[in-house]
């Protein structure tokens, strides 16, 4: 862990199921690779995870079974490690490498800028040669135009230890927001073409599809349904991210499917036994019936990667891990992360308080943020509606220093505030409500409004209040305290407690409940109206990202504008008059 990082604290733990083939699995890491400083749970850095899979890969070896690693995109954009630097990502591919990962894909923030996409192909893709799988994605030769894979489209290989015959996938999902320097080809498309159809008539002991797709979304199941078509025993499993969620399903007795969460809180483990060799004769389902597959969410806490390798603090960490933990240290020190531009005076929550409320994170944007910094000094005075996405936040504030780390953190992207003059009223004023509430309209439209939330609510559809804490101890296999603790029983914090298809046992640490407050994709300040009566005319003010819903809700409105109507309405990136904001409005020093 980083020097400084919240000390990880003990809990209850459930133990990892090996079986013949066993994964790790990471997703939506957003350049968290220095870990979590502020939270205990989550605080082990890269380096720990390099140390811990070396640790896991020598148990694998010691025990003649295979261990692979898997990460399904979404490294980038998130975190200072990776947007501070300029360009973004100087730091980040060097460290990234240093983990030995054996099926690697894109995922949809590698694309939202072509020079993110360039970085991707210039950098990840030779780092992972013949590891990074682009299924459905291309990517377009800046210099000639040339339409090339971004990588390969598929790789068939052997494990190391019992020569297991796998035939790996590499998917995105359908995503059309990318740069115009890469295609997306939707899966269902995909699946139809030539070299996909010999891929899964490919005679292989295991079907691997790793995807930046969530494991309900219809990508997925789509390519079950096709490769299960030709392969009616042969086992199937699917890792998936984009989400931001632990979730876990089987789409058939055969298959499994695992997401391993966000912001590198979370290690996936998934582990197959049974036949899983050819040679073991799978010849009917009673003989595919003995497979047995398991999932489990291990907490990116040191404790728990001591318990899992059954190491300690002096035979866990490897030569290899200790340096690439120093290397993400120098990088943020020369990137100044802990730079501090205030102090957060209590925590503000994106999902765990209420919208509105006073703890709520869209509450300070929409009541005492928005308002000082969407000002355009030559039109301050006309009045204005201010639209946020509030997937535009992409994580709480905590108590606490705000440094230039919990900038990029709150706010990673270049977001500006853009504005269409002199809107009537009528039409600007029902725009919110569009965005909120028309889901299904805009949807006939192509345009679905969950895309401006935060991505968890695309699979998180109603609040999860609960009624009082839970009884830590309660529940299936109640679990032994982790380590170094004797008998006593830790007390619990708060944290994942996941409920997937498969049930309620999948994380590895014991934590407390959390509440979960579902809030508006977006939301809306009023700025500088008269207070007698309405105004015939406003300022509509929105975040570039939103631009199309913003034009086709006008649309339904009856007002119709085009890009050419928009124009910038204020200087500087939402993450930069953020931190503006905090160091105007926050005591410097906590
Ligand atoms: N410029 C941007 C880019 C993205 N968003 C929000 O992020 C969501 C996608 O997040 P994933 O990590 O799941 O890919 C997207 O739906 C937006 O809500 C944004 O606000 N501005």
């Amino acid at each position: 862990a980083q020097h400084g990082a919240a000390e990880p604290i003990p809990a209850p733990m459930r133990d990892l199921v090996w079986g013949k083939l066993n994964f790790l699995h990471t997703t939506d890491t957003h350049g968290w690779h220095a870990g979590h400083l502020q939270e205990s749970q989550y605080s082990a850095d890269w380096g720990d995870y390099v140390s811990f899979a070396a640790q896991m890969r020598k148990k694998a070896d010691d025990a003649g079974v295979d261990l692979l690693l898997v990460d399904t995109g979404d490294r980038v954009e998130g975190n200072g490690l990776y947007d501070a630097s300029s360009p973004k990502g100087q730091y980040y591919y060097d460290i990234y490498r240093e983990q030995d990962v054996d099926i690697i894909c894109t995922g949809n923030h590698e694309l939202y800028i072509a020079s993110t996409a360039d970085g991707e192909h210039k950098h990840t893709v030779p780092n992972f040669k013949g590891k990074y799988i682009a299924s459905n994605l291309d990517y377009i030769i800046p210099e000639t135009g040339e339409r090339i894979p971004m990588a390969r489209r598929y790789r068939k290989f052997n494990t190391k230890n019992q020569g297991v015959e796998v035939v790996a996938f590499g998917f995105l999902f359908d995503f059309t927001g990318n740069a115009n320097n890469t295609v997306v080809k939707p899966a269902r498309e995909v699946i139809r073409e030539k070299w996909f159809q010999e891929a899964i008539r490919e005679k292989t002991d295991v079907f691997v599809v790793i995807g930046h797709v969530g494991v309900q979304m219809q990508e997925f199941k789509d390519i079950f349904t096709e490769i299960r078509r030709l392969n009616w025993l042969t086992p199937i499993l699917f890792f998936g991210g984009h989400v931001h969620v632990r979730d876990a399903t089987a789409y058939d007795s055969r298959s499994f499917a695992m997401a391993s969460g966000r912001y590198f809180e979370t290690i996936g483990w998934m582990s197959v036994d049974g036949p899983v060799k050819k040679i073991e004769q799978v010849s009917s389902e009673a003989d595919a019936a003995a497979f047995k597959f398991h999932r489990r969410y291990i907490d990116n806490n040191l404790l728990g990667l001591y318990h899992h390798s059954g190491l300690n603090a002096s035979t866990f960490h490897t030569e290899h891990g200790k340096n690439v933990t120093a290397i993400i240290a120098k990088a943020r020190k020369e990137l100044d992360l802990d730079y501090t531009f205030g102090c957060a005076p209590k925590n503000y929550w994106m999902s765990r308080s209420p919208y509105p409320g006073p703890d709520s994170i869209y509450t300070l944007l929409e009541e005492e943020v928005i308002p000082d910094i969407a000002v355009n000094h030559k039109r301050k005075d006309v009045p204005r509606l201010v639209i946020v996405n509030t997937g535009a936040i992409r994580f709480d504030i905590f108590k606490g220093a705000f440094t230039r780390d919990s900038t990029y953190i709150t706010s990673p992207f270049l977001s500006v505030l853009n504005h269409i003059p002199d809107v009537p009223y009528h039409a600007a004023k029902k725009v919110i409500k569009l965005l909120n509430n028309a889901g299904k309209i805009m949807a006939d439209a192509h345009m679905g409004n969950e895309f401006m939330a935060i991505p968890e609510q695309l699979s998180i559809k109603e609040s999860i209040i609960y009624d009082a804490p839970a009884n830590p101890f309660s529940g299936e296999g109640a679990q032994k305290p982790m380590g170094q603790h004797g008998h006593k029983e830790p007390s619990l914090i708060e944290g994942y407690t996941t409920r997937d298809d498969i049930g309620d046992d999948g994380d590895d640490a014991i934590h407390s409940r959390v509440n979960f407050y579902v809030v508006p994709n977006c939301i809306q300040t009023e700025l500088a109206f008269p207070e007698a009566e309405d105004p015939e005319t406003v300022d509509l003010v929105f975040f570039d990202f939103i631009q199309p819903w913003v034009l086709m809700a006008l649309k339904f409105s009856g007002e119709v504008y085009t890009d050419k109507d928009v124009s910038l309405y204020v200087e500087g990136t939402f993450t930069e008059l953020l931190a503006g904001w905090i160091k105007e409005n926050w005591p410097a020093k906590c």
